[in-house]
């Protein structure tokens, strides 16, 4: 397989089922060689959206493209775009390397391609297990290995941390930043927003069908704050307010304070030239938590966010 780059482009897409607007007339562009984050509440049209990249639903208007191209257009499509939608999508009474050897002939891909994966994933000891008997961290990574058996360079992960323990979550960030600086394209949905903190260099928001914010997570979330915690705040506020590059200084409580536009060391080196103490000083990057409930809250009210209408410019 080339290194290509391959761009997913969603323009204008909207999707009717009879009177529900599961998506509304929503527009992002997904890059290669970062993993995104594609978050919204249950029923926030996610699901539809990746179906209609994977050509599984039919949009009512608008275009959903990998590479410019539409999914039935692909020539070989298991080699270019892999997906994964239900762990649980696997015939119980299949062993695992009977199901990937199905798949593999169904995309026209090498047999030997199965016991790769099967070693990748670590699950050679498990291959000759039937899939009915696996644990669901298993079933994740046995989807995953399905997606990769045709090695695309387009990954569509529906909730792939569904079920997953720490340990297990912590291998799927690692492993989709692997394939994101591979310069693949990697979108991975959620609704668990603290999981897709871990993995997610941009995300796309969607609530009720619509777009409400897309591009790189560090900018919708805003620049960091300092907290700072000492017995002489009020005095402190005045003098981190005068600093030129400090935007805003927040009381936050008896003898504490939340600080934009200065680093750490910046906070602490104004206190020291004024004789000011500091007992507390901490770097607090925006949750991405907090970002959501704001984003889904209060369209319009995020400082910093991406223009919602073309959103996904990096
Ligand atoms: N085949 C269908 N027929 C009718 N309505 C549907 C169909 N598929 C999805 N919907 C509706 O479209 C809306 C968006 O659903 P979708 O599954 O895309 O959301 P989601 O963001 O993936 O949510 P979840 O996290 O719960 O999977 C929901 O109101 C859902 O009930």
């Amino acid at each position: 397989m080339t290194n290509t780059r391959l761009a997913i482009e969603v323009s204008h897409l909207t999707k009717r089922f009879g009177p529900v607007i599961a998506v509304n007339d929503v527009s992002f562009t997904v890059q290669p060689g970062v993993v995104t984050g594609f978050l919204g509440p249950n029923g926030a049209g996610k699901t539809t959206t990746m179906r209609i990249l994977t050509g599984l639903v039919t949009p009512t208007t608008g275009t959903a493209t990998i590479g410019g191209q539409r999914y039935v257009q692909l020539k070989r499509p298991s080699s270019v775009v892999g997906a994964v939608f239900d762990a649980n999508a696997f015939h119980p009474g299949h062993t695992a390397r009977d199901h990937l050897r199905v798949y593999a002939a169904l995309g026209g891909h090498p047999d030997s391609r199965v016991a790769d994966l099967l070693g990748r994933f670590g699950l050679a000891s498990a291959a000759n297990r039937r899939t009915g008997t696996f644990s669901t961290g298993m079933r994740q990574r046995l989807n995953l290995a399905t997606a990769l058996l045709g090695d695309p360079r387009v990954l569509l992960l529906d909730e792939p941390s569904n079920g997953l323990d720490p340990e297990g979550i912590s291998w799927l960030r690692d492993f989709l930043r692997g394939l994101a600086a591979e310069g693949r394209t990697v979108l991975i949905s959620s609704h668990v927003l603290s999981e897709i903190e871990q993995f997610a260099d941009d995300v796309v928001v969607l609530q009720n069908g619509e777009l409400i914010a897309a591009g790189p997570w560090s900018r919708l979330a805003g620049p960091p704050s300092i907290l700072v915690g000492s017995p002489d705040a009020d005095l402190l506020a005045g003098v981190l307010a005068a600093q030129p590059s400090t935007s805003r200084v927040e009381p936050i409580g008896p003898g504490r304070l939340r600080v934009y536009g200065m680093d750490a060391a910046g906070v602490a080196d104004a206190a020291a030239a004024h004789g000011l103490r500091v007992h507390e000083l901490s770097t607090h990057s925006s949750n991405l938590e907090q970002l959501f409930l704001q984003l889904t809250a209060d369209k319009p009210a995020l400082a910093g966010a991406a223009p919602l209408a073309q959103a996904g410019a990096r």
